[in-house]
C-alpha cells in the first residue's frame, strides 16, 4: 500500500496558471521516492500539496488509504505526514535537545516522548552526541540531521524532504543521503526533492521526473539513472560517457 498518494493533482498559486497539471505520484511504505526535474517544474509545489500547505484545485491527496484532500498542515501532520523544509530551520540559540523536543510538542505522553527521543538519538548518533550543544554550533550537515530527528519525533509514516543536501559539501551530502536510507530502513516512507538529482536517484528506490507540471517518466530509480536521454536532459549528462572513437 502507498503511504501517501497524489492523484491527478492540479495546483498553483493565486490566479496564475496551474503549476501542477494532472500530477500523480505514490510513495509505497518502506521506500524512498525521488522527484527530479528542471528548475521551476513544480517539485517544491508537490511537497506543499503533500504537506497540506497548498490545497489542490482538483485531484486527490490520499494518506494511508484515506482521502485527506484539502486538509491543512496540522491535519496532515496528525495523519502522519511530516515536512522538512529547504534550507536550515534549526533554532540556533537553542540546544539540540530543545530543537528535537519541539518536534514532539504534540506528543502528550511523556514516556512516548522519551521513547521517541531515544529512537532519534540512536538513529542519528551525532544528534545524541551533541544533545546539549547549541544547535548553531553544529555544521550544516549536522543541523540537517537535527531537523530529520525533529521531524521523526511524531513517528510519521511519511517524511517529505525538500532539497536536504542544499548548501552542503559532498561529504556532508553523502552523510545526509545515508541518513535518508536509515530513515527508510526504520520504516518511514520518504518523498524527496533534490537538485542533486543523480545522487538522489542513487539513494532512491523509485524516481519520478516532473516536467511542465506532469510526470514525464517514472520507474525504478536505477532504470532512470541508466536512461541516456534522461541523463542528458535532467541529470547533467550521461552516466558513463564512452570514450570518443579514434
Ligand atoms: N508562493 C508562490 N507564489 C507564486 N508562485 C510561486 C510560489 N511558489 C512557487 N511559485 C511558482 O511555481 C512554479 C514552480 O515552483 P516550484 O518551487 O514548485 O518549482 P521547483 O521545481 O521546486 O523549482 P526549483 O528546482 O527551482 O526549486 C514556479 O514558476 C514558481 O515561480
Amino acid at each position: 500500500m502507498s503511504e501517501i498518494e497524489l492523484v491527478d493533482v492540479q495546483a498553483g498559486y493565486g490566479r496564475a496558471a496551474p503549476v501542477l497539471r494532472g500530477f500523480s505520484v505514490a510513495v509505497p511504505a518502506g521506500s524512498v521516492v525521488c522527484l527530479v526535474g528542471p528548475n521551476g517544474a513544480g517539485k517544491s509545489t508537490v511537497l506543499k500539496v503533500a504537506s497540506g500547505l497548498l490545497g489542490p484545485r482538483s485531484g486527490q491527496v490520499i494518506v494511508g488509504g484515506k482521502d485527506l484532500t484539502g486538509a491543512g498542515p496540522q491535519k496532515m501532520l496528525a495523519a502522519g505526514v511530516a515536512l522538512v523544509l529547504q534550507g536550515h530551520s534549526v533554532f540556533r540559540e537553542m540546544t539540540v535537545e530543545e530543537n528535537v523536543l519541539l518536534g514532539g510538542y504534540t506528543v502528550r505522553d511523556r514516556t512516548e516522548k522519551a521513547k521517541r527521543a531515544k529512537f532519534v538519538k540512536d538513529l542519528f548518533p551525532v544528534v545524541g552526541e551533541r544533545w546539549n550543544s547549541l544547535a548553531g554550533l553544529l555544521s550544516g550537515g549536522q543541523q540537517k540531521q537535527v531537523e530529520f530527528a525533529r521531524s521523526l519525533m511524531v513517528d510519521p509514516k511519511v517524511v517529505l524532504l525538500d532539497e536536504p543536501s542544499m548548501g552542503l559539501d559532498p561529504k556532508a551530502t553523502s552523510t545526509i543521503f545515508e541518513q535518508v536510507v536509515r530513515m527508510r530502513d526504520a520504516g518511514t516512507a520518504v518523498l524527496l526533492v533534490e537538485q542533486n538529482a543523480r545522487r538522489a536517484l542513487e539513494t532512491a528506490d523509485l524516481g519520478c521526473v516532473l516536467d511542465l507540471g506532469r510526470v514525464h517518466i517514472s520507474g525504478p530509480a536505477h532504470e532512470l539513472l541508466a536512461d541516456p536521454q534522461l541523463g542528458e536532459l535532467y541529470l547533467g549528462g550521461r552516466p558513463a560517457e564512452k570514450p570518443p572513437a579514434v
